[in-house]
């Protein structure tokens, strides 16, 4: 990482995303309204909320997808306004993300190829991402012959391979099985802490949030949506389930959402 962690920390001021829905100029409907929150370079930040809330609005606000619609937002120093190299998502469907004529080794260096990244700088980035998330020996396949998983694991070895400092999580295993996404749930936290990566995660679901975050963001029922509480998580790493301090903040959050 050549930057230092303050010059990728995120920091969101009175963030507004509406839409106008009649035609008069006081129909206007807010999304999310008046967000601040800061987020610190290297930090695995968690945006929990319920469906609709306004979560991916917000995480592709700060991919810079989605224009604001008031406030500000800044990665570092520099206003976020289009997407940039500093940033990039992996969604939930890794089907959409992939090209499915090329091999995974190929997708992992479609964006270091469009750099003109030389081709045995290419090979020795995609090995260590492959083998980063487990795909060594599938080298050669295509999406289809892959399993859900793993065209998840090769989505986040081609976002990996292009070096984000943020990496933009949208309920990327909500599509897995529950043992397949428990696998990936630990192998991301051992890659972050590999990568030193800011990583912002959306889910709806807590224990995902709890065995990820070092932080967790709940986000109020829109519309008009806004981060109404932070936890801090200072669990140790890798999280168990089992544990009472778990199950303890477990029922303090879930206790947010029966309100
Ligand atoms: N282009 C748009 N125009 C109008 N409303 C929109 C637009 N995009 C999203 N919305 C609305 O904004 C709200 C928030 O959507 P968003 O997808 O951000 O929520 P979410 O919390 O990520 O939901 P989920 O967990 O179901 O994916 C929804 O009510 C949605 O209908």
């Amino acid at each position: 990482m050549s930057l230092p962690a303050t010059s990728h920390t995120i920091h969101i001021e009175q963030l507004r995303k509406s839409y106008n829905v009649g035609a008069a100029v006081t129909d206007v409907h807010y999304i999310i309204k008046d967000v601040n929150l800061v987020i610190r370079g290297g930090e695995f930040f968690v945006l929990l909320g319920p469906s609709g809330c306004g979560k991916s609005t917000l995480l592709n606000m700060i991919a810079g997808f989605v224009s604001k619609s008031g406030g500000r937002l800044r990665v570092g120093n520099t206003e976020v306004n289009k997407p940039g190299s500093d940033r990039a998502v992996v969604f939930q469907q890794a089907d959409s993300s992939l090209f499915p004529w090329l091999t995974v080794r190929e997708n992992v260096e479609f964006g270091l190829r469009m750099k003109k990244m030389p081709r045995s700088e290419r090979r020795s980035v995609s090995d260590r991402y492959i083998g980063l998330v487990g795909l060594n020996g599938h080298e050669e396949k295509f999406p289809k012959e892959l399993s859900g998983g793993m065209k998840q694991r090769v989505q986040l070895a081609r976002v990996l391979a292009n070096d984000p400092a943020i990496l933009l999580m949208d309920e990327p295993f909500g599509a897995l099985d529950a043992m397949t996404r428990r696998t990936m749930q630990k192998e991301l936290v051992q890659i972050w802490r590999e990568t030193h990566k800011t990583v912002i995660f959306v889910t709806h679901d807590i224990q995902e949030a709890l065995l990820l975050g070092e932080r967790i963001g709940i986000m109020s029922v829109g519309p008009s949506s806004n981060i109404t509480d932070i936890y801090d998580n200072t669990l140790a790493y890798p999280r168990d389930v089992a544990a009472s301090e778990f199950y303890a903040l477990y029922n303090r959050i879930q206790s947010h959402f029966e309100e």
